[in-house]
């Protein structure tokens, strides 16, 4: 098996999945440094994510999206959150799963629904959408995230399991030491 243990790990998904949470977990778990992608713009422009879609477009993030996921991609051995826009650029595709171990974080919509009160105020792309419209884009979605190297699903679990199954994964099917 190739030996990995020198790959980023990389987080992908649906918005309100848990990208950011478990990241920040496995990045104590595995002693790595963690580095959300939102976060990162959102301290930049030193406005939340929805600030920045009004005041500057959503264009302008997707393009800071790119180029610091490219520039973060050519280090190693981090673990990155990023958006849930951001595996939709073909681009940031093909960059991540060459040079990362790619992590696709799964929940059902039926699991996904009881979060959205939780995440709609900071997520630019729910408002104004109906629960149908929703649902359309969460499975329109589901395909670019079938471009994955690993899959966790995430229902019924809390953060903490999912990490550590996440970790147990990385150890086992990818070489990844702690
Ligand atoms: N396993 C879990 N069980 C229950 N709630 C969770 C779980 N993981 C995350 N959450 C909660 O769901 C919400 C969204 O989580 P988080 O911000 O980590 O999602 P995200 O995937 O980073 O979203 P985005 O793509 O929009 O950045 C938070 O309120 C978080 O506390
Ligand atoms: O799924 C998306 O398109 C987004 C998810 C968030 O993480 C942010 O990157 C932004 O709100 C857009
Ligand atoms: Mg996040």
């Amino acid at each position: 098996m190739e030996n990995k243990c020198k790959n980023n790990i990389l987080l992908i998904g649906f918005m309100g999945v848990g990208k950011t949470t478990i990241g920040k977990l496995l990045a104590q778990k595995l002693n790595r440094k963690f580095i959300d992608i939102d976060e990162e713009i959102e301290r930049e422009f030193d406005m939340p994510v929805s600030q920045i879609f009004k005041n500057i477009g959503e264009k302008a993030f997707r393009e800071r999206e790119k180029e610091l996921i490219t520039s973060l991609t050519e280090k190693q051995l981090k673990i990155i959150s990023v958006g849930g826009g951001a595996f939709l650029q073909q681009e940031i595709r093909q960059l991540c799963l060459a040079s990362s171990i790619v992590i696709f974080l799964d929940l059902s919509f039926e699991g996904w629904k009881d979060r959205i009160d939780l995440i709609i105020v900071s997520r630019p792309v729910l408002h104004g959408k109906s629960i149908e419209e929703m649902e359309k884009l969460f499975y329109y979605r589901q395909e670019i995230y079938a471009n994955h190297h690993l899959k966790i699903t995430s229902d019924n679990k809390d953060a903490e399991e999912i990490a550590d199954e996440i970790v147990r994964k990385l150890i086992v099917d990818f070489d990844i030491f702690v």
